[in-house]
C-alpha cells in the first residue's frame, strides 16, 4: 500500500503562560484507500491531530511526510500548494462562503489551483455535486439547502482538486441520523468508489467501528489502535 502520511514522534504544545500538550508522541502512517477514525475524549487532542496531518498547523517536536516529502522545511507558500492539491476538508459546519451558489463554492478551490478552463470547471462541480445527489440544487446559495446537502457540498468542494486524501473532523456532528448515515455512506463511497483516503474524527463509535481503522487517542497521544495497517 503506498503511504500518504507518515509522522514520527508528533507533538505540539501550545506555549502560554502554562505549556498546553496538544498532541504527543503520535507516530502513525497513513495510506492511500484506507478509511480511519479518530476517537477520544473531548479535549483529547483529535482535532489538534487532524490540523497537523492537514498542514494546518505546525508541530513542536516530530516530522511529518506528506507523499514522501518532509512538511517540515516547507515555506508557507509550499504548504499551501500541497494543501491544495493533495487535502480536501471537511468540517463539523460546512464553511461554505453564504454569498455563493454551491457550484460557485465547489468551483473556488478550483480556481485557486488554476488547473481547468472557467468551463471546464463548472462542468467539474456540477459532476461532483450532481454525484452527491445535488443536482436540483446548482444554483442555490447555502441559506437555502438543508444542513445534510449544505455538508455534501463540503463534500463535493473538499474533492474539487482531486485529492488523493480528505480529513473530516466530525462531519456528522451537526447532522440529523438520516443526513448523518448519509454522509457516511458518501466518505464510505469515497474510499470504496474513488480511491480515497478518508480521516474522520468522530465521536460516534458505531460509525468508527464501520471503518477500517481506529485511532483512538487519550491526553494526545494514541492509547489504542485497532486494525492498524500491518507491519506498524
Ligand atoms: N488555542 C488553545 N488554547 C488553549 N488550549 C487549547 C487551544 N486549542 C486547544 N486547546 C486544548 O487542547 C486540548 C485538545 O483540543 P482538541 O480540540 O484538539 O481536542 P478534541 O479531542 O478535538 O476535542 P473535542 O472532541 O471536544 O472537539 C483541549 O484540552 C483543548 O481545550
Amino acid at each position: 500500500m503506498t503511504t500518504l502520511i507518515e509522522t514520527t514522534d508528533l507533538t505540539r504544545i501550545l506555549h502560554e503562560t502554562v505549556p498546553v500538550t496538544l498532541v504527543r508522541d503520535v507516530t502513525l502512517s497513513i495510506g492511500e484507500r484506507e478509511f480511519v477514525a479518530v476517537t477520544g475524549p473531548s479535549g483529547s487532542g483529535k482535532s489538534s491531530l487532524l490540523y497537523l496531518l492537514g498542514l494546518l498547523d505546525r508541530p513542536s517536536a516530530g516530522t511529518l511526510k506528506i507523499r514522501g516529502r518532509d512538511a517540515e522545511p516547507m515555506s508557507e507558500k509550499e504548504r499551501a500548494a500541497t494543501r491544495l492539491a493533495n487535502i480536501g476538508f471537511v468540517f463539523q459546519f460546512h464553511f461554505l462562503l453564504p454569498e455563493f451558489t454551491a457550484r460557485q463554492n465547489v468551483e473556488i478551490p478550483m480556481r485557486k489551483l488554476a488547473r481547468l478552463t472557467r468551463g471546464e470547471m463548472r462542468e467539474r462541480a456540477t459532476a461532483l455535486l450532481t454525484s452527491l445527489g445535488l443536482e436540483g440544487h446548482l444554483d442555490k446559495r447555502p441559506d437555502q439547502l438543508s444542513g445534510g446537502q449544505r455538508q455534501r457540498v463540503a463534500v463535493a468542494r473538499a474533492l474539487a482538486n482531486d485529492p488523493p486524501l480528505i480529513l473530516a473532523d466530525e462531519p456528522t456532528g451537526s447532522l440529523d441520523s438520516k443526513s448523518s448515515e448519509q454522509v457516511f455512506a458518501i466518505l464510505e463511497a469515497l474510499v470504496n468508489e474513488r480511491g480515497k483516503t478518508v480521516v474522520a474524527v468522530t465521536h460516534d463509535l458505531d460509525m468508527a467501528a464501520r471503518m477500517h481503522r481506529r485511532i483512538h487517542l487519550v491526553d494526545g497521544r494514541i492509547s489504542q489502535e485497532e486494525g492498524a495497517r500491518a507491519g506498524l
